[in-house]
C-alpha cells in the first residue's frame, strides 16, 4: 500500500493536538491517524530572521510524521495574509468587494509554493501519494511535476469554489486554472463547487485537458465525535454551563471569528426574535463562541468591532439583573469542551453566508442525545446543507425567516426533532471521515493509472 503524504497550510503539530485550528486540521488529524503517513506544512510561525534558506523540522507522533516549514515575515504577509486571506478566500467565498490584489502577493504565492515544491521530494521515500488540500498550494501539484515527482498527485479544495463570472475577476487565474488541471484529480466539498470548477474550465480554454473532478463531503468520525461528546457533557465544564443556566433553553453558535460565518446577520435575527417573540426572554440564552481568526486582516478587524458592538447593543436592550440574553466569547476552547457544549444544546445555530462543508454542523448532529435530540438551524449556503436536509434550512441573507427558524427550533415537538436527527444522523453514517479519506484516495489511485494510460 502506498504512504499518504498530505500538505496543507495549516498542520495540527502533535504539541497542539487540542488547541482550535478550524475543519481542515480537525478533518486531516483524524484522516491522517488512521492511516499513519506524512503531513508536511506551515508549522504556524514567522520568523524575522530567516532569509531565503532553511530546514524542514521533522517529528514523529502517533504514527504519523509531521514535517514543517517557518515561514519569513515577508512570505507571511504575501503569501498568507495577502495572497491567501486577502485574494482567495473572499474570492472563493463571492465576496469580491474584500479581495485586495496587487503583483507582490501573487508572486509571494508563487514563491512560498516554489518553497515547499523544493523541499517535499528529499522527504519522499518512494511509492508514495501526494494529496494537496487547499487554496493555499493551487500550483504546488505542477511545481512538484516540474521537480520530476511521478506519484500520484490530488488536491482537495475546502473552500467553495465561485462561478465563472466572479473567478474572472481574479487577476492571474489563468495560471491557477492550468496548475488545477496538472493535477490527477481534483476534489470538491459539493456538487455546485466541482461545477463551478468545470464551468470554469469551459469558458477559459474547452481543449485544455481535464483532471478528473469529483465530489467528496468531508466529515466527522461520528462515533467518536459522539463519545467525545458525551464526555464534555459530563465534565466540569460541561455541568458549570447547565447551572448557570439553570432552566434555561440553550442555543449555540461556534465559528471562527469570519465575515463567511454569519454572526452580523445572525446577531440581529436573534435580536428581532427577542424583540417579536416576548415569550422567549428570560427564557433562552444565546452562547456565541467566535475564537478571534486573521485577526491582521481589516475586514476580521472590522467585523470583531461591529460585533463587539452588537452583543453590547442587545444585552444593553434585553438583559435583567438576573438574565443575561447573549453570551459573546471571543476566545478559542480545547474541541472536547466543544463537544460537551453543543451536547448541552437545545439549538445550533450554524448560519454561514458561505462555508466550503462546516464541521461544528456535523459535531452538533453527533453529539445530540438520541432520546431528546437539540434541533439544528442550518444555512442553505453551508457544504454541510447538501447532506443535513433534516435541518432547518435557512437563507442566512433573510433575517426574517432566520427569526421564523430560531422560533421553530425552541418550540420543535420532541417526535419531529427525533426525526430529523436520525435523518441527519443517517446521512453522517453513511459518509463520514474514513469514507472521505478512503474514497479520495481510490480514486486518486485510478485518476494516476488511468492518466498513465492516455499518456502511453
Ligand atoms: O488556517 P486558518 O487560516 O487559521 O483557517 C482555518 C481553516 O479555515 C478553512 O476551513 C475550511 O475547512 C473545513 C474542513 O474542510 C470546512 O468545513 C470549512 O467550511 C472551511 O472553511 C480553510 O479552508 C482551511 O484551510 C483553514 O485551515
Ligand atoms: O473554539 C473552538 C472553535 C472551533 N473548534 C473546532 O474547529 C473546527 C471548525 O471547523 P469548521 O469546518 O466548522 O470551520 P472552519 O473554521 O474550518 O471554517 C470544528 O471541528 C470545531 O469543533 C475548536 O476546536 N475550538
Amino acid at each position: 500500500m502506498s504512504r499518504l503524504v498530505t500538505v496543507s497550510n495549516r498542520v495540527a503539530l502533535p504539541s497542539q493536538l487540542q488547541a482550535a485550528q478550524g475543519g481542515l486540521a480537525v478533518g486531516l488529524r483524524s484522516a491522517l491517524e488512521e492511516s499513519g503517513g506524512m503531513w508536511f506544512g506551515w508549522d504556524g510561525g514567522v520568523d524575522e530572521r530567516i532569509d531565503g534558506l532553511r530546514q524542514p523540522r521533522v517529528q514523529t507522533a502517533n504514527g504519523v510524521r509531521y514535517a514543517t516549514l517557518r515561514l519569513s515575515r515577508l512570505e507571511y504577509d504575501r503569501y498568507y495574509l495577502g495572497y491567501a486571506n486577502q485574494v482567495l478566500w473572499p474570492l472563493f467565498h463571492y465576496r469580491m468587494s474584500f479581495v485586495h490584489c496587487r503583483r507582490e502577493r501573487i508572486e509571494g504565492y508563487w514563491e512560498v509554493n516554489r518553497l515547499f515544491a523544493e523541499h517535499l521530494p528529499p522527504l519522499l521515500e518512494g511509492d508514495e501519494i501526494i494529496w494537496v488540500h487547499d487554496y493555499h498550494f493551487i500550483p504546488l501539484g505542477q511545481l512538484l511535476r516540474e521537480q520530476g515527482v511521478e506519484a500520484p498527485i490530488g488536491f482537495f479544495l475546502h473552500t467553495p469554489f465561485p462561478p465563472w463570472d466572479v473567478f474572472r475577476a481574479l487577476p492571474g487565474h489563468e495560471p491557477l486554472l492550468e496548475a488545477l488541471c496538472r493535477y490527477d484529480l481534483v476534489g470538491f466539498q459539493t456538487r455546485i463547487d466541482r461545477d463551478n470548477f468545470l464551468d470554469c474550465l469551459t469558458h477559459y480554454r474547452p481543449q485544455l485537458q481535464r483532471p478528473r473532478a469529483e465530489v467528496f463531503p468531508i466529515s466527522i468520525d461520528v462515533d467518536q465525535v459522539a463519545r467525545e461528546a458525551q464526555r464534555g457533557y459530563n465534565s466540569q465544564q460541561g455541568r458549570r454551563l447547565q447551572q448557570s443556566l439553570r432552566d434555561r433553553r440553550l442555543m449555540i453558535g461556534v465559528d471562527r471569528l469570519d465575515y463567511s460565518k454569519g454572526l452580523r446577520n445572525r446577531f440581529e435575527a436573534y435580536e428581532a426574535l427577542l424583540e417579536q417573540h416576548s415569550e422567549h426572554r428570560g427564557d433562552v440564552v444565546f452562547l456565541q463562541i467566535a475564537p478571534v481568526s486573521r485577526g491582521d486582516v481589516p475586514e476580521y478587524e472590522e467585523i470583531r468591532q461591529y460585533l463587539e458592538y452588537l452583543a453590547g447593543h442587545i444585552n444593553g436592550r434585553f438583559a435583567e439583573y438576573d438574565w443575561v440574553p447573549l453570551r459573546y466569547l471571543n476566545r478559542g476552547f480545547h474541541r472536547s469542551n466543544i463537544l460537551g457544549f453543543l451536547a448541552r444544546s437545545d439549538v445550533g445555530l450554524i448560519t454561514p453566508m458561505r462555508d466550503g462543508m462546516n464541521l461544528v454542523a456535523k459535531e452538533f448532529v453527533a453529539a445530540q442525545d438520541p432520546g431528546d435530540p437539540g434541533a439544528l438551524v442550518l444555512s442553505r449556503y453551508a457544504g454541510a446543507a447538501e447532506e443535513l436536509d433534516g435541518a432547518v434550512l435557512v437563507n442566512p441573507y433573510d433575517v426574517d425567516q432566520m427569526v421564523d427558524a430560531m422560533h421553530q427550533a425552541l418550540t420543535m415537538p420532541l417526535g419531529e426533532r427525533r426525526e430529523r436527527w436520525q435523518q441527519m444522523m443517517d446521512a453522517l453514517r453513511r459518509q463520514d471521515v474514513h469514507r472521505w479519506r478512503k474514497d479520495f484516495i481510490q480514486a486518486l489511485h485510478d485518476a494516476h493509472r488511468a492518466r498513465g494510460s492516455e499518456a502511453l
